[in-house]
Parts: C-alpha cells; structure tokens; sequence
C-alpha cells in the first residue's frame, strides 16, 4: 500500500490546511480531506481547528476513533501519501499476532510466562488458529452481528477444510481420519487443552450473538447423537453436520419450562405399529434453529422423558425470535405438529432421557467456561487501550485512581478465571469420562458461576470506564456496549447461576465424609 503513495514532507501537508484544500496526517499517512470534510460523521469544525487541519493528527485521532475505521476501504480511499522518514506504527497489519497490552493474553500467550500445561504443540496450534481467525472469522462476526443474518457459508465450509467443527466437539472418536488445521496436531493428540484454544480464540471475535449462531447448536445437539444415537443414525447425521452441509440444535427449553426438564409438556407417542413417534408440542429459545434441519428434541414419552432427533420436515415450524443479543445466532420458536419420526431416532434408552442430557451439561458449561474467560480478558485490553489514549481533565485516564482500581478488579478477575479454568482442564485430561461426571460437576458449575458472575462486574466497571462510549453502539467503545448488552446471556444458558452454585454445593455435600467433625 505505502508504496504506491507519494513520500511528503509534513511541511508540504502544512500548505494544506483549509476548506476546500485540507489534509491531515494520521499515522504516517497523508488524508486528503477536502471533499470528505462535509460527510464527516464528527462534523467539518473538528477538521478545520488549526491543531488538525495540514498537521499531524494522530493523537488527535486516536483519542475519538477506532483503528479499523482507517481499514475500511472508503477511508483507505482519502491515503494521497505517506512521510518521509515514517511508517506507519498503529495501523501495522498484525494478524495473527499476540498481543502486547498487558493482561490482553492468558499468561502462557504472554511474553516471559511459562506455563505447565501447554506443549509446543498447543503453541503451534494457537498460533495457526489466531490466524485463521483473524483472516477468515473477524470479518464475518462484525458483519453479521450488524445485519442480523446467520454466519455466512463460505466460511463455514472454510472451517470444515480445517475441521474445526470437529474440534468443537472435542477430543473423540469423531476425529478419527480427520486433518486437524491442516494437519499441525494428531487427531489422537487432539486434547481439551487444543479445544480451550479454538473456543477461546474463536470468543475473541467479540461477537456474541454470531458466537452462537455459528454452530453454536451444533456444539450442545450433536454430542447427544454422537454418544447416543445408533449407527445408522450417525452415519447419516455426524458428517453432514461436522462438514457444515447441515445444522443442528439442542431443542429442550419451552416456554412451561426451562432449567426444570421433568416439567416439559411436548409429547411423542408411538404409533401403534410402534415404528414411529409422533411428536407434538412447542419449544423455545432454540440457537440455530432458525436453520436448522435436525433438532435433538427433549420429550414427554409414555416411561418418562425421552430425547428424539427430529428432521425439519412436515409439522415442524420455526420462527426466529428477538433476544437482546442479535438475530445471527437464529434463535427460534418451534413448534412441533404431529410430526412422525422413526424409533431408530432415539437417542439412548427410552425414559432416559434425562441422562442422555445430563451426561453432555459438563463439557457445555465448560466451553461456556473458555469462551467467557476470554471474552473477559478481552474487555481488559479495551479498558487498557482506552485509558492510556483518552485524557480527561487535561491527563490520560489512567491519571485518576478510581479507574485504575477498576483495572484492578478486572484484571484479578480474568487472571483468577483462567487459571482456575487451566487447572479443570488439565483435570479433564487426565479423568476418565465416569470421574469427571462425579468430580468435575461440582467444580465446573462453580468456575461456570463465578465466570459469569465476574464478567457483569467487568462489564459494568468497563462502561464506567468508557462512559457514554459504553453504551453506545457504534465508536470507540462499541465492543464494551457489545459485552455490557449480551453479558446476561452467559449467566443462564447452561444453567442459571443460582442453580449452578447449589449444584456444586450440593455435590460436595455428597463427598462430605461422616468422620470429619469440629
Ligand atoms: C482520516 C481522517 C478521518 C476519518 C476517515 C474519520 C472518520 C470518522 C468516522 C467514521 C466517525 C464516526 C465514528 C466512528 O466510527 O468512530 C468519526 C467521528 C468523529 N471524528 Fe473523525 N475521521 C477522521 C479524522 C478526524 C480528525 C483528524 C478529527 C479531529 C479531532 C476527528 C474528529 C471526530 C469526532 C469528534 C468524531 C465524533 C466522535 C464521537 O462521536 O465519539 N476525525 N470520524
């Protein structure tokens, strides 16, 4: 790009410093601003003031806009040149790098840490991630999130050459023949620790409703298929849905119940033949199923509560609800009119359903776990960035001690959540599935309750720090008003975080031993 661009002095910009004839320097980069003055969404005043107009701005700049406004190609448009001697420093293309702000990366990301848990393959593994992430997702996420529309299908089918779909599901037999990120980790490698790295460098798109919407059913819908479903089943459902050709979701919630399965009203009763289910009721607060076209059903059956894989089909509707965060994710109501469906469909005993759902709720709270963690880190290097270029009261934020006890906090938050998360997970490594389920419950629910009780105090803290930049959608604070907006998401999906507390206490009082007295 800079070579293109004609090398000036700034003494040359400084002739051109006024309406009709107005450049401005910003990062080494020359604007011509003549015509754009008068679209400028900051109005044509601030362009004018002699400390702007034919001078070098970049301070300026920086302290009302956001790096990426000067990516968008339009404004890529106003570049005439670039000065002599300069490059640019703030708009260096940086993909796939780590970040240097403080506390911007989990410790074992940051220069001079060392960590115990990462091999130099995890290392490796991060790296080519990040940067299929920042080239492929990042651009997506933003788009999508402001239309409202699901992610898009080229990069879903770009994230199946890779098999990251098959990633999110974590280490397994499905990844069994499969190429991981090109082939940079084994398939029989491929450990919790390889799945922490994509969910959390996925979460870093800062995007929570496409967080959701890409295959964000298909992350808590197919594991009751994988582990449960017969193999006929499997053969034609997993691949289709890992590769991206179809979509899935985890249908249980309805507008009677929630949290509370045994209150669910949809039924499936057979036929009497007893070759099919015929299902009837209505389910909501469905992500992705908006489109999709498999849905892991929770259902009221003669022997209790059953799961049921339905095919969108006849008697099955769906509509896209609105929920505070955007319609990307598709989250919808659906409702279910004698719907007929194959036995084979079942997915583990009859009546045993309640298992079947259980049985995944620890890996789903614990991706939610990953996902939080480093949305919260992500908020720190906001507040970072935006306290050391803002000034308030003639000094940079950072100046006042209540925003840097604020930083504080944050920053204890996200440092605690992700080493309590890396201990869970070095745990799930090295424990069977059966010991998981009666050791890790506990532990996951209250690190999946603290993480999300956290992230609101970040968010609220964060909006302090960027005031009316916080709640506001577009501009320098637009991530913050984003988390600050979604944040209550977390805290219920998966599990409410009262109910989650009195699970992990309740377990522990299981495992309380009858000799240990005051
Ligand atoms: C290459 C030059 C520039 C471009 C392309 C540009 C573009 C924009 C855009 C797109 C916005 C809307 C808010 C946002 O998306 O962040 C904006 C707002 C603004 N700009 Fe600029 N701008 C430029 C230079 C400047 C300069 C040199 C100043 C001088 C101080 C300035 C002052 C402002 C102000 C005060 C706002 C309103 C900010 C707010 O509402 O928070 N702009 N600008």
């Amino acid at each position: 790009m800079s070579k293109e661009l004609k090398v000036m002095s700034l003494d040359d910009v400084s002739k051109h410093n006024k309406d009709g004839d107005l450049w401005v320097v910003v990062d080494s980069i020359v604007y011509n601003l003549s015509k754009f003055k008068d679209l400028h969404p900051g109005g044509a005043s601030v362009l004018l003031d002699p400390e702007v107009a034919g001078q070098d701005a970049t301070e300026q700049f920086f302290a009302l806009h956001r790096t990426e406004v000067l990516q968008k190609p339009a404004y890529q448009r106003l570049r005439i040149g670039k000065i002599e001697g300069e490059e640019p420093v703030i708009l260096a293309e940086n993909k796939g790098s780590v970040s240097k702000v403080p506390y911007a990366e989990p410790t074992w990301l940051a220069e001079g840490f060392k960590s115990p848990y990462y091999s130099e393959n995890h290392r490796e593994f991060q790296k080519v991630v990040r940067k299929f992430f920042d080239d492929y997702l990042y651009q997506d996420a933003q788009a999508r999130e402001a239309d409202g529309k699901r992610p898009s299908l080229d990069l879903i089918h770009k994230m199946h050459e890779y098999e990251i779909h098959a990633m999110r599901m974590g280490p397994g037999k499905h990844l069994k023949g499969r190429t991981l990120m090109g082939g940079i980790v084994k398939p029989e490698e491929f450990d919790y620790f390889h799945e922490l790295i994509v969910t959390q460098e996925f979460a870093r798109c800062g995007a929570r409703g496409y967080g959701d919407g890409l295959q964000g059913g298909m992350v808590i819908g197919l594991p009751p298929v994988l582990n449960f479903g017969s193999e006929e089943l499997k053969a034609k459902v997993v691949d289709d849905v890992l590769a991206g050709k179809k979509f899935i979701s985890l249908a249980i919630s309805e507008a009677h119940a929630g949290s509370d399965v045994m209150g669910l009203q949809t039924t499936a009763v057979k036929t009497e033949d007893g070759k099919e289910w015929i299902i009837n009721g209505t389910k909501k607060w469905i992500t992705n199923g908006v489109f999709s076209d498999y849905f892991t059903v929770g259902c009221k059956t003669e022997d209790g509560f059953t799961v049921i894989l339905v095919e969108r089909g006849e008697g099955v509707e769906t509509r896209q609800m609105k929920t505070s965060y955007s319609t990307t994710a598709g989250t919808a109501f659906i409702t279910f009119d004698n719907v007929r469906v194959p036995v084979g469909n079942t997915l583990g005993e009859e009546g045993g359903g309640i298992y079947v759902i259980l049985s995944n709720f620890n890996h789903e709270r614990w991706v939610m776990c990953c996902a939080s963690a480093r949305s919260q880190r992500s908020i720190v290097e906001e507040s970072f960035k935006w306290i050391t270029q803002r000034k308030a009261f003639g000094k940079p934020l950072h100046a006042q001690p209540v925003v840097r006890n604020k930083l504080a906090g944050m920053i204890s938050r996200a440092e605690a959540g992700q080493a309590w998360l890396e201990n869970v997970t070095y745990q799930m490594n090295n424990m069977s599935y059966k010991q998981q389920a009666s050791k890790l419950a506990g532990q996951i629910a209250f690190l999946k309750s603290y993480l999300t009780g956290s992230a609101q105090e970040t968010a609220r803290d964060a909006v302090q720090i960027f005031g009316g930049r916080g709640i506001t959608e577009d501009g320098m604070g637009r991530f913050i008003a984003h988390y600050h907006r979604t944040i209550g998401f977390d805290a219920l999906l998966g599990g409410a975080e009262d109910v989650l507390k009195d699970l992990g206490v309740r377990q522990a009082l299981r495992a309380m031993p009858q000799d240990a007295k005051l």
